[in-house]
């Protein structure tokens, strides 16, 4: 063997060696399998959507084939190797057990196995249930959906999964994610965001597309991008208010943009917000595009999900940055499947946090908890 591939090869087996010592490896490694098989499903779906493969739901939000399909692939995923971990996830399959789901069960149901049978790439293991002949019946799926109904807690491990977080998003074909975490006690140990349309590179935003964000606590957070397997590590950069801008959600009803407009005058803030759909919005914040994520409450009494927020808190946390609420206490993912009373959230670097939370208090008459 000439000293070129011996090199490479002991390279290869001393990174895999650190990686699979480390707390929550073969979590990670099988995560970012999972998230990347899903974003391959959603991205092949959303090519080739029709009108009606969407439903609303009863809080009038829409869902479509892409979001059942990806919950069910990540969720047969998570049980082949984690049986006893239970999982709050967003869908359930009460709709497609109806007789009038029949036409949208059997699409989900040919999406899911589709993702399921697709070949082994670099990182994949067929002990994991992947790979050729290995699809899963109706039934079988139906309840890999409906393992997503855990009602959270503040003991044990459980995974969150947000199969397509943005799905307006997704249906404009702008940004959506998927998202997966781990968390064990209520405390995020594991976040991984796929978005399959945001630019690798922001600074070239018609370059190439597709990336996925990892954070394991403790371990740093890093950029990959969906075309291949080498990996970036994420530092927030420093910003002055002159460098600082938002990032925010699309829609107003999500987040009040009228409270944030507000902020960024206290803050003499003067770029304007990027508005953009999911929890790409943490990933981009991970990597330094805009200086300040604000998630400011509409009134409406809504109530934050888990699913939501937990993989992309810990994505800044490990980038170098803070995640609070707009009382400045961190985000509670022990209360259930919501974060419980919304009080907003405010995520930024270290050296600005404290002064923006002081705007968001002056702006909105929040007091800090002390
Ligand atoms: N009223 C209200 N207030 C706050 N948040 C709400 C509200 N209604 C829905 N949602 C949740 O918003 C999730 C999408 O968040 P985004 O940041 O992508 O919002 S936006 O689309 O950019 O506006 C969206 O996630 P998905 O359903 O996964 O798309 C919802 O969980
Ligand atoms: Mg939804
Ligand atoms: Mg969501
Ligand atoms: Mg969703």
């Amino acid at each position: 063997m000439n000293f070129g591939v011996r090199r490479i090869l002991g390279v290869l087996t001393r990174s895999y060696t650190t990686m699979s010592t480390r707390p929550f490896a073969l979590e990670r490694q099988l995560g970012l399998s999972a998230v990347r098989r899903a974003c391959a499903l959603t991205s092949s779906v959303f090519n080739k959507l029709v009108k009606n493969e969407t439903l609303t739901k009863g809080d009038k939000s829409p869902v479509t084939v892409g979001d059942y399909a990806a919950q069910a692939l990540i969720s047969i995923m998570l049980k082949n190797s984690f049986p006893a971990d239970p999982i709050v996830g967003e869908e359930d399959a009460a709709e497609l057990r109806a007789e009038e789901g029949k036409v949208l069960r059997d699409r989900i149901i040919d999406l899911a196995n589709e993702a399921l049978i697709a070949p082994l790439v670099e990182g994949d293991k067929a002990e994991w249930g992947i790979g050729p002949g290995q699809t899963k019946t109706t039934a079988e799926l139906l309840d890999a959906i409906d393992r997503g109904n855990y009602d959270g807690g503040r003991t044990g491990r459980m995974w969150t999964i947000d199969p397509i977080d943005g799905t307006k998003g997704f249906l404009r074909g702008e940004q959506y994610a998927v998202c997966i975490s781990l968390l064990v006690d209520a405390q995020v140990q594991l976040g991984i965001i796929g978005c399959p349309n945001l630019p690798v590179d922001a600074s070239k935003p018609d370059g190439e597309r597709g990336c996925i964000f990892v954070a394991v606590r403790g371990q740093g957070c890093q950029q990959i991008a969906l075309s291949g397997s080498s990996e970036t590590k994420l530092t927030m950069p420093t910003f002055t208010p002159s460098t600082l801008n938002f990032l925010e959600s699309v829609e107003a009803l999500h987040s009040s943009h009228s409270t944030t407009d507000t902020i960024s005058s206290i803050l003499g803030i003067t770029r304007p917000p990027i508005r953009m759909d999911s929890q790409a919005k943490y990933g981009c914040l991970a990597r330094g595009d805009g200086g300040l994520y604000l998630r400011m409450p509409t009134g409406v009494g809504y109530r934050e999900k888990i699913w939501d927020h937990a993989p992309g808190s810990l994505l800044v946390e490990e980038a170098g940055g803070v995640v609070t609420d707009s009382r400045g206490q961190p985000l509670d993912f022990g209360l259930g499947r919501t974060l419980g009373e919304n009080f907003g959230v405010v995520a930024a670097g270290k050296d600005v946090h404290a002064a923006v939370l002081d705007a968001v208090q002056q702006a909105t008459g929040v007091k800090a908890k002390v």
